[in-house]
């Protein structure tokens, strides 16, 4: 079996390449570095060793923005697995299996001889996410984050403040989109949250479906219609927690295999942290599953 550490000096809040290195070079078997230079680099490295076409396990060494990468190289083939060595800010997706996450997964060689299970993933217009995908305020919040956090002297946490307020207070929680899922239909109607689970966590600390599987062939999926500025402020930390099922008034559910939705001005649809912009979208399982490997006794059960 061959061993490629894809590593992302760009994640995290701080450069930790020199860290991992340290550790890869005690190994005991025999591995393949790369770094990448750019966006894009983590996919196309993927595809190019998958055009190799034998067995190789695949360290996406990063946040989720890098396993997104990798994941859209390995999609659709057997022969290679993939993992997420945590480099990241938030490593969003390693939160399946639970709060040690961070430690679990940087014991590389516990990692190297683990177990794999063949992940589900969604197709939004094209790109697959493995982890949630979301197109509401909270989409244009994680957006906002991004372009705060490229002024000078504005931290993390300043930037998720700013947006926050610019999203919420000045611009408005909901937006007009026309949502079908399952038997259910809004036209034109305003929209605070849509959020389509594969994986349980996003946005820093939001677990909006706790029981959600990432192999279990459905999508579970939330849709937040117009809600009050008060309204909003007291459902967000049970929508956090994955208390949707106390508020069928306000919350509604599918669990399925596809959700479509448009809207006349332009959408900000997150995925995996990943920002697309389109008026129309359709997110449905994709026919493609991703083989994800992990060390022996981490458990990605829920804990509910
Ligand atoms: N050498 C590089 N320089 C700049 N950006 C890069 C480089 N290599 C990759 N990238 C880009 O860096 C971005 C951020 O990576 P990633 O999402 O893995 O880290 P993060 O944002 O710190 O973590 P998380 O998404 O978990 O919070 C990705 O969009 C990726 O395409």
């Amino acid at each position: 079996m061959d061993h490629l550490f894809i590593i992302n000096p760009a994640a995290g809040k701080k450069d930790s390449t020199e860290a991992l290195e340290r550790l890869l070079e005690r190994l005991p078997f025999p591995r393949k570095i790369v770094h990448t230079a750019r966006e894009g680099d983590a996919r196309r490295m993927t595809e190019a060793a998958a055009a190799l076409g034998k067995p190789i396990r695949i360290y996406a060494c990063g946040g989720d923005g890098t396993l997104n990468e990798v994941v859209n190289g390995a999609a659709g083939h057997d022969f290679l697995a993939v993992t997420n060595v945590p480099m990241g800010t938030g490593n969003d997706f390693l939160k399946l299996f639970g709060p040690n996450y961070r430690s679990i997964f940087s014991n590389l060689e516990a990692l190297a001889a683990g177990p794999q299970a063949a992940f589900d993933l969604m197709d939004c217009n094209g790109k697959l996410g493995l982890d949630v995908i979301c197109a509401g305020v909270d989409a244009r919040i994680a957006a906002g984050v991004h372009k705060y956090k490229r002024l000078k002297g504005v931290s993390g946490r300043w930037a998720y403040l700013l947006s926050l307020a610019e999203q919420v207070l000045v611009r408005g929680i909901c937006r007009p989109m026309t949502v079908s899922m399952g038997a259910d239909r809004w036209t034109q109607e305003p929209t605070a949250i849509l959020c389509i689970c594969n994986g349980r966590h996003y946005g820093g600390g939001f677990m909006p479906v706790a029981d959600a599987m990432p192999d279990d062939g459905v999508l579970d999926v939330l849709r937040v219609g117009k809600v009050s500025l008060p309204t909003f402020a007291r459902l967000a930390g049970q929508y956090a927690k994955g208390l949707y099922w106390k508020y069928p008034a306000l919350i509604r559910a599918y669990h399925g295999q596809e959700v479509s939705f448009s809207a006349r001005e332009p959408i900000t649809v997150v995925v995996d942290g990943e920002i697309m912009r389109d008026t129309t979208f359709t997110v449905r399982l994709s026919e493609k599953k991703v083989n994800f490997f992990y060390p022996a006794g981490a458990s990605y059960a829920p804990c509910v």
